[in-house]
């Protein structure tokens, strides 16, 4: 597939983003795309908004897999690009558009040029959020198919375009939602001794939470607590009675998450008295570690060699990705793929280089065919 043809469906696919378990436009143009390149060789079958498309090997030892996340956030876009995205509050802003179209690119290849072993393609919803990956590994649509080896890439923006990235091990940490729900007793503004405001409350809260890292996480660890969304109130002269906190909890330990959860669940307890209020959490997604297996980060090495893309050995990052649910049952490995776009992943202004695209696809159909003859 050409840069023409993979721009193309990286701006349609930008245009319509959608939330997770939601994506049902962007699951129709897929199948038309997927149906477009078929044949004889292609299996396609959809779980909820995802799908899986089975491409039958020539001489089949195994099944490699191949995953591409579809959803997109909950941001409004702000890149004044000429395809921004048609849903205000929507944008494909961690690069979900460019994974979707490298897997189509490489799709069309692997079709059209079949390598010995069965090959997998997974579109996978939902992995912003609630969290696609471990249901959909637990569905006989899945297990049907279940690839004995699997990878998949995500866009680095900081990185330059022809450049792939990634390391043995841990890459990124496990993540758990946070949502934390405060209930006070409303009033007038003039008369905050009425009231217990909730406003107060959770700002404190949101003071005394960063402690926890610093006071009550191992230095050598690692953690991280931010809250990315606040709300409180209706009006500038009353008091509000509810506040919410939204937010994300990382750690490069599994365990460590645990112990921040008791931390801030203590701290829940000690603000209800003193605040005389109500609190309540919900830890929302849940998402494991992303481990890469040696052995197939050494293949991906060796593959990458032959392609003229440049590998740069990456460092663990906090960034959370529930494809660590299929690594933790399936090895493989995930790699970055550099973008060079100065504004970050999740950022409103994202705005990666296209011609990244055919090094995407590149790069992917070269380690499918590598992965073949192990
Ligand atoms: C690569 C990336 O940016 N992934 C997301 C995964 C979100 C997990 C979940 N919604 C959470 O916030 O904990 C990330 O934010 O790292």
């Amino acid at each position: 597939m050409d840069l023409t043809t993979l721009r193309t469906i990286r701006r349609d696919l930008h245009q319509i983003p959608e939330l997770g378990f939601q994506e049902n436009e962007t699951q129709h143009y897929l199948l038309n795309k997927i149906k477009e390149f078929a044949n004889e060789r292609v299996e396609i079958e959809t779980w909820k908004t995802g799908i899986l498309v089975k491409v039958s090997g020539k001489n089949p030892s195994k099944t490699i897999g191949y995953r591409a996340d579809i959803d997109g956030l909950p941001i409004m876009e702000e890149t004044e690009l000429e395809f921004v995205s048609r849903t205000e509050g929507r944008m494909h802003a961690c690069g979900h558009d460019f994974h979707m179209t490298i897997a189509l690119g490489a799709l069309q290849s692997i079709i059209n040029n079949p390598i010995d072993d069965h090959v997998v393609f997974i579109f996978q919803p939902a992995e912003e959020g609630p969290g696609g990956a471990l249901p959909m590994i637990q569905s006989t649509e899945f297990t049907r198919r279940k690839p004995d080896c699997i990878f998949a890439l995500h866009i680095a923006p900081e990185l330059p375009v022809g450049t792939v990235s990634t390391k043995e091990g841990l890459l990124f940490a496990n993540t758990s939602e946070l949502f934390i729900d405060f209930e006070g007793k409303g009033g007038h503004a003039a008369f905050p001794h009425l009231t217990k405001d909730m406003t107060v409350a959770a700002s404190n809260f949101i003071v005394q939470l960063q402690q926890i890292v610093s006071r009550n996480i191992d230095p050598l660890d690692s953690a991280v607590v931010t809250i990315g969304k606040m709300e409180s109130g209706y009006v500038q002269n009353a008091i509000a009675e509810q506040a919410r906190l939204e937010g994300t909890i990382r750690s490069l330990k599994p365990e460590t998450i645990d112990v921040v959860k008791e931390r801030l669940e203590a701290l829940m307890r000690g603000f209800e008295i003193s605040y005389d209020c109500k609190i309540d959490v919900d830890y929302g997604a849940n998402y494991y570690q992303v481990y890469n297996d040696k052995k197939y980060v050494e293949y991906f090495k060796e593959s990458i060699d032959q392609t003229g893309i440049s590998y740069v050995e990456a460092q663990k990052a906090m960034t959370g990705e529930d494809f660590g649910y299929m690594l933790k049952e399936i090895p493989g490995f995930m790699f970055w793929l550099g973008v060079d776009s100065p504004f970050g992943l999740h950022s409103s202004k994202l705005n990666p280089k296209e011609e990244a695209l055919e090094v995407g696809v590149k790069a992917v159909v070269n380690t499918l065919k590598y992965l073949s003859k192990k």
